[in-house]
């Protein structure tokens, strides 16, 4: 298939990209890299150096697209309550500019990157795709709109649309000389966060609140390898079907407090990571632990590497070999 991947230079889309084009497709990449990289540009992908916004001048009606992978966004979910009009340019008001290409253009599938953010406080754990969505923070109701406005489209346009809702997203892709990995700049992202103080590079590890409602008082995550939810947007492409908006939750099912984050990072790398409790951010829902049951059996995903030390082991090694620099 020829498929545009919007943000292609960042985390999740990098990896997406890479497996597209080994798996034999054709990859245009659209990206402004205002917040990715260019070495994570795959070299054998096209780079179209254009904001999510003029998608119209990549997908013309000529130009033979068979399908559009959509990660480009902001994505940090405490920014998003400080700067809402910035999430809602970019990731709601760039999506529906998106999507009026992919229609212009004929072109007969897109996949998106929803999140789990769509739910806010969940009412039922661990959470199907079903579940009421009630967005605790802006960056989630930026989603939660653009997941309704595929809805439309698949209903009104005959558009084959899929939406994914990652979980949190973590790890590396390791594989021969390929390592692509998480650099947010700045990193808002636990995971990586921990990873620096670990290696000595931040002082210490901030924790934002130790009074909810969950066994240790920190808020509860469920992660995902960032390879094992990459493989998942191949197998959406096969089952993207004309006229339905498809919607599969991606996690591994188990819930993680951070201070359990935490411990796993200070024994897989063997260092220290001194913490200190901190107010509350802004618009965080205490527990968020994914069902992903219709995703196996309707995409028959398997993930992996699904438990945290191995996603843990995997973002260490990248860090250390990509990140870290000489010290
Ligand atoms: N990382 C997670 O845990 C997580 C969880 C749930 C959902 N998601 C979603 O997955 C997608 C990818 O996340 P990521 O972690 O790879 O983020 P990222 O910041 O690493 O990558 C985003 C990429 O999109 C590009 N971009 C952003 N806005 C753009 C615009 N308007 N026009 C053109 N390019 C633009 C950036 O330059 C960057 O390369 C996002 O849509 C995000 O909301 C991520
Ligand atoms: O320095 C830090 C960073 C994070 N946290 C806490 O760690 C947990 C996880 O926070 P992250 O920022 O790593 O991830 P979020 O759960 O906020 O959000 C991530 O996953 C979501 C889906 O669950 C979204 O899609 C979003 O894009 C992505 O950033 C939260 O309780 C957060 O408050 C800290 O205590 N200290």
């Amino acid at each position: 298939m020829k498929l545009l991947v919007t943000g292609g230079a960042g985390f999740i889309g990098s990896v997406v990209t890479r497996m597209l084009l080994d798996a034999g497709h054709e990859v245009v990449v659209l990206d402004d890299l205002r917040t990715g990289h260019r070495e994570a540009l795959a070299p054998d992908a096209t780079h179209v150096d254009a904001p999510v916004h003029d998608a119209a001048r990549v997908l013309t009606p000529g130009a033979g697209f068979d399908g559009v992978l959509h990660f480009a966004a902001l994505i940090a979910a405490g920014e998003s309550m400080t700067r809402p009009e910035l999430y809602w340019h970019t990731n709601t008001v760039g999506s529906i500019a998106l999507i009026d290409a992919v229609r212009a253009a004929g072109v007969p599938r897109l996949v998106f990157s929803s999140t789990a953010a769509v739910y806010g406080n969940p009412t039922e754990l661990p959470i199907p795709e079903t579940a009421v969505k009630a967005p605790t923070n802006t960056y989630g109701a930026t989603k939660l709109a653009v997941d309704m406005a595929l809805t439309s489209e698949a209903i009104g346009h005959n558009l084959a649309a899929v939406s994914l809702r990652y979980f949190n997203v973590a790890g590396a892709y390791l594989d021969g000389d390929v390592a692509l990995g998480e650099r947010h700049d700045p990193e808002t992202h636990l995971i990586p966060i921990a990873l620096e103080v670990a290696a000595g590079r931040r002082e210490k590890l901030q924790l934002f609140g130790d009074d909810y409602p969950t066994v240790d008082g920190t808020c509860v995550r469920d992660y995902i390898h960032v390879a094992d939810l990459a493989r998942a947007h191949l197998l959406a492409l096969d089952a993207a079907t004309a006229g339905q908006h498809r919607i599969y939750n991606l996690g591994n099912g188990n819930g993680f407090t951070n201070r359990q984050v935490v411990d796993v990072v200070r024994e897989v790398t063997g260092h220290p990571v001194p913490v200190e409790v901190a107010p509350r951010r802004e618009g965080d829902p205490a527990e968020l632990v994914a069902s992903s049951a219709l995703a196996r059996e309707e995409l028959g995903w398997v993930p992996r590497k699904p438990t945290l030390p191995d996603i843990v082991a995997d973002a260490w090694a990248f860090y250390r070999t990509h990140v870290a620099g000489p010290r």
